[in-house]
């Protein structure tokens, strides 16, 4: 039997609080076997006891218990709703846990002065609000009002008067025998309330069919099911020992109704775990100061202490802690994917690959409604386009998606072109040494998100792109930026592109060329040898710096690349600077150099000339 703490103002016991009855004993924690998911509710419970005390503080898939509902319920929920394969891959409720936790029930407009009041004894678990609503039990201010003045009593005849009034609303007094008619009370309200006043009780109709207890139980069922349904995270439900008790307030006041007594709105302040099973006088005095201010304000106290069980259900747990579950044992639970629009993108160890679905399933579920759809990484990069190779586990299999960068749109088909939304600190970092006098020439665009970027603050941009698919992207994404009259764009390969453009009227203006290819972009940089070959040196032009990305695993990695660059350009003496972006791999670099193009490469020997095919 569950009990319900209700304060008197004569009882009230006020012993010495000793703070170390609030903390659990620090315990040896040994590594723990979790109980299978489907073992017995009596099983669960017998191990969730345990678990309680190793785990100290905050809410746990290995604490709690199993609620006894559990398998009917989830029965019911299967036969109602239509599942796809994929979610049959997760016995969701079986992640349902009920903690049993104490709260004191206080009149509405107390709340929040008493949860700042008391806020280092309350329930502190993530994403759970420590104030929750006790359903169906608002009062019209009406009606508020008109408790407030009957239960300001200071004299026999006052007191008269609020026992007379708990007779009629309530149907008896405290320490009455038999309970008067209910008929009294609903008499009270007909009088009390106007008729738009009833048009609020939506349920007026069913008063003279009061609940049976088994259709209590099924409701209280249902709520809970409810819970476990696709959005809910926490369900608070107070233990109520008098269920069955009194009169049924539900077909007044909406089928959510539970309370056996009409106090007026109420909220649950839900302690903290460490006083779940302890009585008033257990409590830190700062409570019990506030009860004791309360019986001095208004008699008789208008606060209880209650119980209250907690139910979380699988969408409050996060994604490790659901695939520790699943998982086996020792097995590192991946924890890490990128993003790219609706599409998660994961690069699961050989280990994981039996479990994938599962995996999968569960980044979907945690991650709604942005992530759509969960990819594998299957292969490494070693096509020309640099575009991955992916297995779609979960969700829709489309992987067209937008994705929004520096304030742009970027259409982007993971299946045919590349992106890398790691490289957005990179590129926001290169566009920082753009100005608006600049004209960017990008070798290797992609689908934009440089040269886009880039054509809000420069002149003009000139991009290019030997991925056809790229380049319809990158025309697309111009457009839809609005940027297209200041881009131009073009579809060869990086060299030849390099060799026309610069043979061409437009080299003139070319301020800046960036070369994003970081596994070859170095082989060909000897395009740049003899550019200005046609030009007078005398003539007023300006010299282009190259940004060029690489990859060094060697020791030095910025010495490595210098001496690439520098091979490749068949030049001795200039100045490089070089700068380590991020590590791809353990001892694997991404470089970037910045250099200006030396007078002595541009005006190189002859290189055989190339004709421009603009696109
Ligand atoms: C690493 S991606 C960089 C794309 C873009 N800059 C970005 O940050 O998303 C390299 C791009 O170079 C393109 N590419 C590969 N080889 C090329 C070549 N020989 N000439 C021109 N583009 C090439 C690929 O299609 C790919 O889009």
């Amino acid at each position: 039997m569950l009990t319900k703490f209700m304060l008197r103002s004569q009882s009230l016991p006020f012993t010495i609080f000793s703070p170390a009855r609030f903390f659990t004993k620090p315990l040896l924690i040994k590594p723990l076997t979790l109980a299978p998911l489907s073992t017995t509710t009596a099983a669960a419970a017998t191990l969730t006891t345990a678990f309680d005390k190793a785990f100290p503080y905050g809410p746990s898939l290995r604490k709690g218990h199993k609620p006894s509902h559990q398998s009917q319920a989830f029965i019911e929920h299967e036969l109602q709703e239509e599942h796809c394969e994929e979610d049959s891959l997760i016995d969701e409720e079986s992640f349902t846990r009920v903690f049993d936790i104490a709260a004191l029930r206080v009149p509405s407009e107390n709340c929040f002065a008493l949860e700042s009041r008391l806020r280092g004894h309350l329930l502190n678990w993530p994403r759970i609000r420590n104030i929750a609503r006790v359903p169906g039990d608002e009062v019209e201010d009406e009606f508020k009002n008109f408790l407030k003045d009957q239960s300001n009593y200071n004299s026999d005849d006052d007191s008269e008067s609020l026992v007379s009034l708990n007779r009629r609303i309530y149907g008896k007094a405290d320490g009455d025998g038999e309970p008067l008619s209910p008929v009294l009370y609903r008499d009270k309200l007909a009088k009390t309330f106007n008729s738009k006043g009833f048009v609020k009780f939506r349920n007026l109709a069913k008063l003279s069919r009061p609940k049976k207890g088994k259709k209590r139980e099924e409701e209280r069922d249902k709520r809970v099911k409810k819970g476990f349904g696709r959005n809910e995270l926490a369900l608070v439900e107070v233990v109520d020992e008098r269920e069955g008790d009194g009169e049924d307030l539900s077909g007044l006041l909406g089928d959510e109704f539970k309370g056996r007594k009409w106090r007026g709105s109420t909220r649950l302040l839900l302690l903290d775990e460490r006083y779940a099973s302890k009585g008033l006088d257990e409590l830190p005095e700062a409570i019990k100061t506030v009860f004791k201010e309360d019986v001095r304000q208004n008699g008789p106290s208008t606060f209880e202490l209650v119980r209250c069980k907690l139910t979380l259900f699988y969408n409050y747990w996060q994604m490790n802690e659901i695939l520790e579950v699943l998982l086996p044992k020792d097995m590192i639970v991946p924890s890490a994917f990128e993003t790219v629009g609706h599409i998660a993108h994961l690069n699961l160890k050989d280990e994981h690959l039996p479990f994938k679905k599962l995996i999968a399933k569960v980044v979907l579920d945690k991650n709604k409604p942005k992530i759509q759809t969960v990819v594998n990484k299957i292969g490494a990069i070693d096509n020309d386009y640099r575009t991955m190779q992916l297995e779609v586990i979960a969700g829709n299999r489309s992987l067209v998606t937008t994705v929004v960068e520096n304030g742009l749109r970027f259409h982007v088909d993971l299946a045919t072109v590349f992106w890398n939304s790691r490289l957005a600190t990179e590129r926001q970092r290169l566009l920082n040494c753009f100005t608006s006098k600049d004209v960017i020439c990008d070798v290797f665009a992609g689908v934009g998100p440089i040269a886009i970027s880039a054509a809000k603050k420069v002149k003009h941009v000139y991009a290019n792109d030997l991925n056809p698919y790229a380049v319809e992207f990158l025309e697309r994404n111009c457009v839809l930026n609005k940027l297209e009259r200041k881009i131009e764009v073009f579809n060869m390969d990086g060299r030849r592109f390099i060799e026309a453009i610069f043979a061409s009227e437009k080299a003139q203006s070319i301020t800046q060329v960036v070369m994003n290819l970081p596994n070859d972009a170095t082989e060909f940089l000897d395009a740049f040898r003899g550019i200005f070959r046609k030009k007078t040196k005398d003539r007023d032009f300006s010299l282009p710096k190259i940004h060029v990305y690489g990859f060094s695993k060697a020791q030095d990695p910025e010495f490595d690349f210098h001496e690439r660059i520098r091979i490749a350009l068949s030049e001795v003496a200039f100045e490089v600077e070089v700068r380590r972006v991020h590590l791809v791999a353990p001892g694997k670099w991404m470089l970037c150099a910045s250099f200006i193009l030396p007078e002595s490469v541009a005006f190189a020997k002859p290189m055989s000339h190339v004709q421009v095919n603009w696109v």
